[in-house]
């Protein structure tokens, strides 16, 4: 029947993958890492896309749409940017009965299939600011453990690639895109993120610098890189020869970004507030926000009831609130408020007999589980303000939770101590990669080493003399450290 059967703070992978099944976000396929976005999740991608899509056109960036297949020549023209990545590139090798001459790439990420073109579009210094994004999927034949979401071989993103005249056009929209995808996590998905940069040994290797949105998972203990935005500097650009003339009749390389976030954000949100009832939607992002479920009773006024429902229902839309009703007679009311609990509505409307004759409705809420009588004069206003109060409240309590799990610490003991209670680590350190590299080693483990997640922009106080929690050399900055995704 319905529920899970197992519980959030038991066995939390089993949990995970119990809800986003039974709350018909996914179905599994018969390939492994793979996975079908069912409506209910490709819902709520629509809704953060007609978000962000409106914003970068703003920022007058423009969408294109290139090919999923890369020449292997091109693909390996950037020896050191591939060379880690090489066992996650998907290829096609035949068509048909007949193998191919060379081998083609199924794209993981698309410098190397936009890059040869921006070098021929970007001729003098009027073709810049080149500014592009594709929505689209990418391929990564990842062997750790796929999760839905979180790690699949094959994704949903956008990637935004754009080149300018200047680094200072490009560090000003690095960290522009970094502030839409902060409030993609804490506006809509209601989770609370760290904005910071990189370290040297965690960014991305082909960029000048990277900067990132973290969040946390609580239950597990892990860090996980929400979204990125990178300054790619001028490496692609004197990789793939993307100069232009400028205004002074010189040639100059441009300075590039890219940026991307994934279907990975569904994940995080589900991780964050799902529950062990299921599924639990911030209503920014749910599909249905409201559910008007009909209570009959023995021979009372069952069309009434089902005709307030529709009313009801009717007003919601009319005032941009996304409502349905269920009045599907073959399932009892009580099996229906499992089903869209497990579905994670934010808010159940029941209408009963008892309603009826009051002129009221009675709103139950999925954050609280809070039961509220609400006169139908002003229906519509209250469950506005119902819906924004469940939408702040589901991040306050996310906020609170992930505070809790943050963790100051000084010293080596300190660390590892935190690190075994599962915590997000701030400490201050040497900035080095070989510390980076060194507190690697000395915490790696079955449940994976611990790594920086970011150097947050907000730095807090580092008296003079602080010294390096893992190598006791001078500190230079404080930096977010934990297992992750
Ligand atoms: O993260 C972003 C934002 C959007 C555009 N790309 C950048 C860097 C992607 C880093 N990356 C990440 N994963 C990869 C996997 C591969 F198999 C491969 F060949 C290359 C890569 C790879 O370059
Ligand atoms: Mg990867």
């Amino acid at each position: 029947g319905l529920g899970l059967t197992n519980k959030k703070a038991d066995n939390f992978g089993e949990w995970y993958s119990e809800v986003v099944v039974n709350g018909e976000m996914i179905e599994y396929y018969d390939i492994s890492g793979c996975y079908i976005l069912r409506p209910w999740s490709m819902a709520i991608w629509e809704i953060m896309q007609a978000f962000f899509d409106p914003e970068i056109k703003k920022m007058k960036i423009k969408n294109c749409y290139f090919p999923v297949f890369v020449s292997s020549t091109v693909l390996e023209k950037e020896k050191d940017h591939i060379e880690g990545f090489a066992p996650e590139v998907a290829w096609v090798t035949r068509s048909g009965k007949s193998e191919l001459e060379i081998p083609i790439a199924i794209r993981p990420t698309s410098e190397t299939v936009m890059y040869p073109y921006y070098s021929k579009w970007i001729r003098g210094h009027r073709d810049l600011p080149l500014k592009l994004n594709q929505w689209c999927n990418v391929v990564r034949w990842e062997f750790s453990n796929p999760t839905p979401f979180i790690r699949s071989r094959e994704f949903l993103w956008q990637e935004g690639h754009t080149a300018f005249a200047t680094k200072e056009e490009a560090d000003t929209e690095v960290l522009e895109i970094l502030e839409l995808y902060r409030r993609i996590y804490e506006e809509y998905l209601a989770v609370p993120v760290i904005k910071g940069k990189k370290s040297e040994l965690e960014k991305f290797a082909g960029g000048l610098y990277t900067t990132s949105v973290e969040a946390f998972i609580p239950n597990t203990g892990r860090g996980i890189q929400g979204a990125t935005s990178h300054c790619l500097g001028q490496n692609f650009a004197k990789m793939f020869d993307i100069n232009y003339e400028n205004e002074k009749g010189e040639r100059a390389m441009v300075w590039q970004n890219s940026w991307a976030y994934s279907t990975r954000t569904i994940g995080v949100m589900v991780m964050v507030h799902g529950d062990d009832k299921g599924l639990v939607l911030p209503p920014k992002v749910a599909s249905v926000q409201v559910i008007v479920i009909p209570v009959p009773y023995k021979d009372a006024d069952t069309q009434g009831i089902l005709d307030a429902c529709s009313e009801t229902v009717n007003a919601l839309l009319e005032a941009g609130i996304r409502a349905e009703s269920d009045s599907r007679d073959n399932y009892s009311p009580g099996w229906k408020y499992s089903q869209w609990e497990m579905k994670g509505v934010p808010l159940r409307i029941e209408i009963g007999p008892k309603d009826l004759a009051n002129k009221q409705v009675r709103a139950v809420r999925r954050d609280s589980g809070a039961k509220i009588d609400i006169a139908n004069a002003g229906l519509v206003e209250e469950i506005k303000k119902l819906l924004d109060n469940i939408q702040q409240n589901l991040f306050d309590v996310a906020k609170q939770k992930r505070d809790e799990c943050i963790q100051v610490i000084h010293t080596w003991e300190e660390f590892i101590e935190a690190l075994n209670q599962k915590k997000m680590i701030l400490a201050p350190w040497a900035d080095e990669k070989e510390v980076e590299e060194d507190v690697k080693a000395r915490t790696k483990g079955e449940t994976g080493a611990a790594k920086t997640l970011c150097s947050p922009f907000d730095q807090p106080e580092l008296p003079e003399g602080t010294i390096c929690f893992a190598s006791g050399k001078p500190a230079k900055k404080w930096s977010y450290w934990g297992r992750s995704y």
